[in-house]
């Protein structure tokens, strides 16, 4: 899992990359951004011209007892010139909004869409908070950024050098001076710009692990009250939220320190003007009305100057939150469908394993494989059921089969062909799974169970399929529900007992219709007269469908016509029941054990 760790302040990735990537998602926007630019430069340079008018106002009327009518009309430019300006920034909203808007959700779809497709092992790296908020609060930033920041950057510094320019031509001592004061706020802003970018990317990390927090502790909520470890989640959180909050701060006082240059500067060059201007003004080398421009172009000024501080801190917090959201996209995906995918010449039901090999990623090369050397054949529409003490590669070996991991040597095929042979999509419609830990949606009990049904069936036959799966798995309760199997299950089924929610994904691999069935254990939270009547109609509906069944009850494997005994990361005997109970010791013993849990489990409910 991603975890914040400080950041160095040496930035590995220059702007200008960043915003090379992002240029293509920009190009088709770029009309409307550069039309809202131009309103903004226009609401800018409007703003600068008030100064002017004031200029001339105290210059040609107000010096030589203007009659009042010019007076009024003065007043009338300026009131004019004001409603221009908000016009302007009303258009630059009208104009940059959408597009931005725009840009936020195509960006956020297409990175949904690349987690989708990410690898099992990916998802198990990373953190669904670190994602949540790379897919929300870094594009979201990035939309503030384009429909303000990024245009009202380059504005400001527009509006600053013009200012800069119209001080120079009514009085090139207090220009230049204005000037100078530009060389300290460079130099802060220089250091400004590193260490504001590592503060940024370590809160935005932070504040991605905290949402992971919060997640696992409300998907967690009952085992933590029933274990009664809410004061030390909360501890474990109030660090974390603290440690935040202090970056937080530390980010804050990188800012304040640079605002602090920002407007300081600016001002006690001010001062400096005053005194300059007033000896000029005194010894006729300047007009009165051009002493008053210089102080209205600086007080206009002033708001660009300190506003390119906190749009420059917005620009490095957007550009972390860009390398962020392009960290996940470059995230590649090695298991995909072949080039020229093939499919079975005869779609026979077998699936077959050869010298399978198996490491997870982050133990490869230093730990010994959970699958050593995997031989195994299943016949078309036999039931295998798996077995093996608990950690012996069970689990991994069925993720293996619909290719949720990939071998790291040997071959897996199904109907004769190798899965890696196989289009993806195709070989995950003809396998159904369903996990030991049951996943369901926030959704109805008719969609959790027709999630993997053929797209091509009619209401009424997805209707008959939906009743038989739910007949199949037992699990009658769906029509007693308050809307029968309309009614919506909450979050991730919770709403659901464990029992009801692995019936509901025990019917959901059965309604996907599949030639190859994988279940993990799939009748584990069911009582004994319940697992009885699934293994009745399990038996009814997987003939002639392929089934490997990884059992932890006798009555599970009762289920197969052969069982596989997984060992050491191979398999160490296949037979029937009976068969290898008579010739098998350690089965023997795997099988005592099944039955110690068994009764185990079936004491712990009685009392
Ligand atoms: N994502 C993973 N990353 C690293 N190691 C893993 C991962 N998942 C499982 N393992 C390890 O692989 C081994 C086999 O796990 P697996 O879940 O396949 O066993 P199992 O036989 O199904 O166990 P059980 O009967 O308890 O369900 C275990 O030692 C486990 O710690």
């Amino acid at each position: 899992m991603a975890q914040a760790q400080k950041v160095d302040s040496k930035d590995p990735v220059p702007l200008s990359a960043t915003l090379k990537r992002l240029y293509p998602f920009v190009k088709p926007i770029l009309p409307r951004l550069f039309c809202g630019f131009l309103c903004a430069l226009g609401a800018g340079i409007v703003a600068l011209v008030i100064p002017q008018v004031l200029a001339w106002l105290v210059n040609s009327v107000l010096h030589r007892d203007g009659v009042s009518s010019e007076v009024w009309i003065s007043v009338a430019i300026v009131a004019a010139l004001g409603f221009v300006e908000a016009f302007l920034i009303f258009m630059r909203r009208q104009f940059v909004l959408t597009p931005a808007a725009g840009l936020e959700t195509k960006m956020r779809i297409r990175f949904y869409k690349h987690l989708q497709r990410l690898p099992v092992a990916f998802h198990e790296r990373w953190g669904s908070g670190q994602l949540l908020s790379r897919s929300m609060s870094d594009l979201s930033l990035l939309r503030r950024w384009l429909a303000f920041g990024a245009m009202m950057l380059v504005v400001e510094t527009v509006t600053v050098i013009t200012g800069l320019v119209l001080m120079f031509t009514h009085s090139w001592i207090l220009g230049l001076l204005y000037f100078l004061g530009s060389i300290p706020i460079a130099i802060k802003a220089y250091r400004f710009r590193n260490e504001y970018r590592a503060a940024s990317r370590l809160s935005q990390d932070q504040a991605g692990d905290l949402a992971t927090a919060v997640e696992e502790s409300v998907h967690g909520i009952r085992v933590i009250k029933a274990f009664g470890r809410g004061p030390h989640i909360y501890e474990g959180f109030n660090s974390q939220a603290k440690s935040l909050q202090e970056t937080e701060i530390a980010k804050a006082k990188t800012l304040a320190s640079f605002l602090l240059t920002v407007v300081a500067v600016p001002e006690t060059i001010l001062g400096l003007g005053l005194i300059i201007g007033i000896a000029q003004v005194a010894n006729g080398t300047l007009s009165v009305g051009a002493l008053v421009a210089y102080f209205a172009i600086a007080a206009v000024i002033a708001g660009p100057v300190e506003g390119m501080g906190m749009l420059l801190g917005m620009t490095l917090s957007t550009k972390t939150a860009l390398d962020r959201h392009f960290e996940v996209m470059d995230a590649t995906n090695d298991i995909v469908s072949p080039e020229d995918p093939s499919s079975p010449e005869h779609r026979d039901g077998s699936v077959e394993l050869h010298h399978v090999r198996f490491a997870y990623p982050d133990t490869a090369g230093t730990h010994r494989p959970i699958l050593a050397d995997i031989n195994l054949q299943i016949r078309p529409g036999e039931t295998m059921a798996l077995v093996g003490i608990t950690g012996s590669g069970k689990s991994t070996l069925l993720n293996l089969i619909p290719r949720l991991h990939e071998t790291t040597a040997g071959e897996v095929l199904v109907h004769g062909q190798n899965v890696k042979d196989w289009d993806l999509d195709q070989l995950r419609t003809e396998i159904a799974v369903a996990f030991e830990d049951t996943t369901l949606f926030s959704t109805t009990i008719r969609d959790n169970v027709l999630l993997g049904a053929p797209a091509s069936l009619t209401e009424d036959e997805r209707q008959a399929l939906l009743d038989e799966a739910l007949d199949v798995a037992q699990a009658h309760f769906a029509y007693s529900l308050p809307q029968g199997v309309d009614t919506l299950i909450g979050e991730e089924g919770l709403s659901l007992s464990g029992g009801q929610r692995q019936r509901i994904a025990l019917a959901r691999a059965i309604a996907a219709r599949p030639s190859v069935l994988v279940l993990d254990d799939p009748l584990s939270a069911l009582d004994v007269r319940t697992e009885e009547l699934v293994t009745e109609k399990l038996r009814e509906v997987l003939t002639g469908t392929t089934t490997l069944i990884v059992a932890h009850r006798p009555s599970t494997v009762m289920l197969a016509d052969r069982v596989a005994l997984l060992r050491d990361g191979r398999i160490d005997a296949v037979g029937s029941h009976t068969h290898l109970l008579s010739t098998n010791e350690h089965y023997r013993f795997v099988i005592a054990s099944l039955d110690d849990e068994e009764l185990t489990t079936a004491g712990e409910a009685s009392r």
